[in-house]
């Protein structure tokens, strides 16, 4: 079933009277289940492709379909209805530094006007998803880049959304830290069933958790194909970094 699909989305930008195609006439179709990766070098319209999803920028022309609805002829109150079933996290986590992991996490069901009881419950649930229930009352500034990633994703996991679109979610994290958080959007999807979209220049990201990449360049998609469902396997054992410096193999490594 397809959950999201684009219909020749585009996007120019215009600055100092200079305009930008940012993304061409894109079609695209997301289906339920699965994790799709768009990869590509620098400037090549990745993150805008993303923020078209969710009408977090306008296409200047084309639909944007959720589940066969189309968000372009939305009321302001439709669409923000309907965003609640795509949640969004981003490199650089976008945290309230004012508040703490709780209030971060809460500021999303205070959005949904959601009755006090039930946010406290659900705060806790999807903190306990992420594994942070003991860090509620830090403050973003105690934690580290993968703890606050992981209250990012709490915050967009809270109202239950059917599809995650992540922009850069690794490229602020080392490499341990990145294989943890690929094993929790592993676990998000398979445990909860959401579907997610993760936008990257890291080959290893697409290779290790994606279902379906879509390969941008200069605001085109110019190739898109699938890879292997990997049932039940968690991103990497843990490797230690001699492991990981001298690769796995070790015997030659170790001479
Ligand atoms: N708000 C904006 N105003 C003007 N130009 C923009 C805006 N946002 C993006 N652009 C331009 O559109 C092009 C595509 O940007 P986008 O961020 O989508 O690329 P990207 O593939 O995600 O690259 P990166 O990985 O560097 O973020 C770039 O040339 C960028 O400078």
């Amino acid at each position: 079933m397809v959950i999201l699909s684009l219909q020749k989305v585009s996007k120019t930008y215009t600055a100092q009277g200079q305009t930008f195609q940012a993304v061409l006439p894109v079609s695209m179709e997301i289906e339920t289940g699965g994790i799709y990766g768009i990869i590509g070098t620098s400037g090549a319209g990745k993150s805008t492709l993303l923020r078209l999803m969710n009408l977090l920028e306008r296409p200047d022309s084309g639909h944007v379909l959720l589940e066969g609805r189309d968000l372009m002829t939305m009321s302001e109150r439709e669409l923000r209805e309907a965003r609640r079933s795509m949640g969004m996290i981003f490199q650089q986590f976008n945290l309230v530094h004012n508040r703490t992991v709780h209030g971060n996490v809460a500021s999303a069901l205070e959005l949904a006007r959601t009755p006090k009881r039930d946010r406290e419950r659900r705060v806790m649930e999807v903190l306990s998803f992420v594994g942070l229930e003991d860090k509620a009352k830090q403050y973003p500034a105690q934690l580290s880049g993968g703890q606050k990633q992981r209250v990012a994703i709490a915050r967009a996991l809270a109202s239950s959304p059917k599809l995650l679109l992540c922009d850069e979610p690794t490229s602020a994290l080392d490499p341990q830290t990145t294989e943890d958080l690929l094993n929790v959007l592993m676990h998000i999807n398979r445990t909860l069933g959401v579907t997610i979209v993760i936008v990257t220049h890291e080959l290893e990201v697409v290779r290790q958790i994606c279902t379906h990449v879509s390969v941008m360049e200069m605001g085109e998609v110019i190739d898109t194909f699938d890879l292997p469902k990997r049932e039940g396997e968690s991103v990497r054992p843990k490797l230690s970094y001699r492991e990981q410096i001298l690769g796995t193999v070790g015997k030659e490594a170790e001479l």
